[in-house]
């Protein structure tokens, strides 16, 4: 027992250690091993010593740890490089992810927006008149499937364009599915194994990079520059030293763009759905919000509309503090680090791990906690958690090269992470998610099949927690 080390989760076999109590759930471990062990402990995670710091300072310790100190290529490339492509993100040197980073910001600004959201309420719209599932006056639905088809199909034809998007509706749905099935957290350290679904990964990214390719090539061609999507833009941009970004990796950043938003948006809007069918007088206020807002006749949905339906935001707000799609942050330790004000210090062979999610659901900032509310995110809330009120006032921010983000230092609220590793997609996912919500809550009104206002367990075998599935509903027509 090294009293430099901090103490290690008691397990029974070397190699599994912990992985199956925290696999299955990783907030009820963290919450029994704080309880034991305060804020700094060690569990094994597949044969790995995994060093877990919990609250605000272990989210500032890991998510704005320096460069030479902290990686994440380390351990996240065996899971991403296989299913994204080479040569991007995380099998790249930091300072071309940095780049690459502002390459995809670049196609993600308001005025882009602008054109997104008639996008997405088109295709919101066309998908339930077509759709079998949501057919007559009123039924019952597994949500979480036709969700993932709503974001797929939002996700692709705004953030990919057309040509993608219409590639959906034929082979790109069966590639798509075998692309995502190499993205689980048993190729942390099964990835190089010859696995079925893993020889099915490796010719789905193939593929799917070709099509990519092909799109680029045709795009190229005839020179048209038709909508200004995240495609054209790669394609003009240019790394330091004016190399051009290669073909093979814009169709890899496009594979990790379509990765990043389907799982991210596809969990939350099922969380958000399922939140709704529990206490659907909340969607009756949604409801009642946009005719206030916007006029009893509902007009089509602009990006302008959005910032003027405060509930339709604080839905997503809450719902993401409830429900993080990225439940654990992990970073390779390549020196040893000594935790500020103990005497602790980090040896090289750890794992970090963050868990930003678990202080969103902290007592201390957000008063009774598991209670799913968005008006407690209402900026005149009496107990509105203080981070809303004077978060924007005392945001750090830093520049890695990719635009000022916020380090989020003492901030227990990070759905998208901080620092270096920050995400650049929480614009988009929040337009697409509010269009989304807003172009449902216009027709549909919600609730539990036995009315109840229960909520679904949390899946966290795969690489993005979700629901439980089934996860049927009942729902019926707006008149
Ligand atoms: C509700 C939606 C989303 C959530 C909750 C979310 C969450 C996160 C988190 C927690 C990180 C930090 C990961 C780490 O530090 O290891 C991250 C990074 C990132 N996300 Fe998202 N994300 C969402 C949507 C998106 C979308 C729509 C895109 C792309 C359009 C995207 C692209 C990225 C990228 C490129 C990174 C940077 C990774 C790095 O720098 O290492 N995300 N996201
Ligand atoms: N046996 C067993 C067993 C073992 C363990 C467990 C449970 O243990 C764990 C541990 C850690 C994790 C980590 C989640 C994790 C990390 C990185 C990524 C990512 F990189 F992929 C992403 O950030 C994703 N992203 C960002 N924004 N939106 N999506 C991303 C970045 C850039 C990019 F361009 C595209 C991207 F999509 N994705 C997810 C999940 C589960 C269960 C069972």
């Amino acid at each position: 027992k090294n009293p430099n080390e901090p103490p290690v989760v008691f397990h029974w076999f070397p190699l599994i250690g912990s992985t199956v109590t925290y696999g299955m759930d990783p907030p009820r471990f963290f919450k029994e091993n704080k309880k034991k062990h305060g804020d700094v402990f060690t569990f094994i995670l597949l044969g790995k010593k995994t060093t877990v710091y919990l609250g605000t300072q272990g989210n500032d310790f890991i998510l704005n740890g320096k460069l030479r100190d902290v990686c994440a290529e380390e351990i996240y490339t065996v899971l991403t490089t296989p299913v994204f492509g080479k040569d991007v993100v995380y099998d790249c040197p930091n300072s071309k992810l940095m780049e690459q980073k502002k390459f995809m910001k670049i196609a993600l600004t308001t005025e882009a927006f602008r054109t997104y959201v008639p996008i997405i309420s088109d295709e919101v719209s066309s998908y339930f008149k077509r759709t079998a599932a949501f057919k007559g006056p009123s039924g019952i639905v597994d949500l979480p499937p036709k969700l993932a088809e709503i974001t797929i199909f939002t996700a692709s034809h705004a953030l990919q364009g057309k040509e993608v998007r219409e590639k959906f509706d034929e082979s790109l749905a069966a590639l798509y599915h075998d692309l995502d099935m190499g993205f689980s957290p048993i190729n942390f350290s099964l990835h190089w194994a010859p696995l079925p679904w893993n020889n099915r990964r490796d010719h789905a990214q193939r593929t799917v990079a070709k099509l990519y390719m092909d799109i680029i090539k045709s795009r190229r061609a005839s020179g048209e520059t038709g909508a200004q999507d995240m495609m054209y833009h790669l394609m003009n941009s240019t790394y330091k030293g004016d190399i051009p970004v290669p073909d093979h990796e814009i169709a890899h950043m496009m594979i990790a763009l379509l990765m990043a938003g389907q799982h991210s948006s596809s969990s939350t809007s099922s969380w958000i759905m399922l939140r709704l069918a529990s206490q659907p007088k909340i969607m009756e206020e949604l409801y009642d919000e946009q005719v206030r807002a916007l006029g009893a006749e509902l007009p089509p949905l602009t990006y302008e509309d959005l910032a003027k339906l405060p509930l339709n935001q604080a839905v997503i707000k809450e719902t993401l503090r409830l429900h993080a799609p990225i439940h654990s942050i992990m970073r390779a330790v390549k020196q040893p680090m000594s935790i500020p004000g103990t005497k602790l210090v980090i040896p090289t062979n750890h794992v970090l791990l963050a868990a930003p999610g678990f202080s969103a659901s902290d007592p201390q900032y957000f008063p009774n906690p598991e209670l799913w509310d968005p008006h407690r995110w209402a900026a005149d809330a009496v107990n509105a958690p203080n981070i809303a009120r004077n978060a924007a006032a005392e945001e750090e921010t830093i520049d890695y090269g990719y635009g000022l983000v916020s380090k989020g230092t003492g901030s227990p609220y990070l759905p998208f992470g901080a620092g270096r590793h920050r995400c650049i997609g929480e614009q988009f996912a929040n337009v697409q998610l509010q269009t989304i919500v807003a172009m449902i809550v216009r027709e549909f009104k919600f609730r539990n099949v036995d009315g109840s206002d229960k909520i679904i367990g949390t899946d966290y075998a795969s690489l993005f927690s979700r629901p439980l599935e089934p996860a049927k509903i009942y729902w019926e027509r707006r008149e």
